[in-house]
């Protein structure tokens, strides 16, 4: 399964990432588009040509993102949701009509904000039609999010749910609203180092601080990894700089990264962390580590050539 997770700093700057939970990679690399690049929209939706840096593939000359963000600081990044995801069998007429695979990329060559985002999605129909054909329809959910807000796209039978999402993280199935329902089992879950006690003329004392957190769920479930990673988010102290909001932003992740043995999928296959990004606006940089590399490696956008029309892979 997968992690998202977003904040800003005291600044103003956001730090978005994800860990990509599967049992095989995709060939991915960090992949940056130019503004100048030709969008040929499978629909025929607008292209407002921004650029973007993020980690995908390409495909028919398409980039394929995982998960990217755009000059203007707008992120998003599609996790699984399988059994609840549902498109379109095709182009609904008077909408604007954009393809699952196409849709990170559309979000953010389109759009500076969430709130346009959010206005811009009435009118839209997520459609469900293959790139290619070694290439399925994935069934994903999207995780959108600026240095101001941050929301869940859920394209399922009944229509497009569009949620506001107050603890900026994201998992995998069920549906969101259940992932924030569910939160309010762990209302007793502090950080505080616990009190001591009397129980009748027995005086108990902590052994030492992370009592207050029993209840947290340790296991690789999406539900489990979802409260952890929204715990980890809201109680991480606020931080100054790059590198300790990039690291803040890797060690959230990690606390819902899976490792090889813990859960396999129906194949038997083990699933695991494949990797974890970050993005920093403030440098307009994608930090990543990969399950067998853990040295954080990056890519500015400086690196690229921005006046070409051509995408551009990293090594
Ligand atoms: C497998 C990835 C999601 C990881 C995840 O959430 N796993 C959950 C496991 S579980 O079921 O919940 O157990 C998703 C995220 C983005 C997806 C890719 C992107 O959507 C881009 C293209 C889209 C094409 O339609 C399929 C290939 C593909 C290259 C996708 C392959 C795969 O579905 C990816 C890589």
């Amino acid at each position: 399964m997968c992690t998202g997770v977003s904040f800003v700093d005291p600044e103003g700057n956001l730090y978005f990432g994800r860990n990509l939970d599967w049992t095989v990679d995709y060939g991915e690399k960090v992949t940056y588009t130019p503004a100048n690049y030709e969008f040929k929209t499978r629909f025929g939706a607008p292209d407002q040509k921004r650029a973007i840096l993020g980690m995908g593939i390409t495909c028919e000359g398409l980039p394929l993102y995982f998960d990217c963000v755009n000059e203007d600081g707008l992120a998003c990044g599609g996790l699984n949701f399988p059994g609840y995801a549902q498109y379109e069998e095709g182009p609904v007429d008077g909408k604007t009509n954009v393809a699952a695979y196409e849709f990170p990329l559309w979000i953010t060559r389109n759009f500076t904000t969430v709130a346009e985002v959010k206005e811009a999605l009435k009118d839209v129909a997520i459609v469900a039609v293959q790139i290619a054909p070694q290439f399925p329809v994935s069934m994903l959910h999207w995780f959108i999010t600026d240095n101001k807000q941050s929301i869940v796209v859920e394209y399922m039978a009944d229509g497009m749910h569009v949620y506001d999402n107050p603890v900026d993280v994201m998992t995998n199935q069920p549906t969101f609203a259940y992932h924030l329902e569910n939160l309010r089992n762990y209302m007793n879950v502090k950080p505080e180092f616990p009190a001591t006690v009397k129980w009748d003329k027995m005086e108990l004392t902590p052994w030492g601080s992370g009592t207050s957190m029993f209840g947290i769920p340790g296991d690789y479930s999406s539900p489990s990894r979802f409260v952890r990673a929204a715990y980890a988010n809201a109680h991480y102290p606020a931080q100054e700089g790059e590198a300790a909001n990039v690291n803040r932003l890797f060690k959230t992740l990690q606390n819902s990264a899976f490792i090889l043995g813990g859960a396999e999928v129906s194949t038997g296959h083990y699933e695991y962390t494949i990797y974890s990004s970050c993005y920093s606006t403030r440098t307009k940089t994608y930090y990543y580590t990969t399950y067998e590399n853990s040295a954080v490696r990056s890519h500015s956008v400086d690196e690229f050539d921005q006046n070409s029309d051509q995408i551009q892979q990293a090594a």
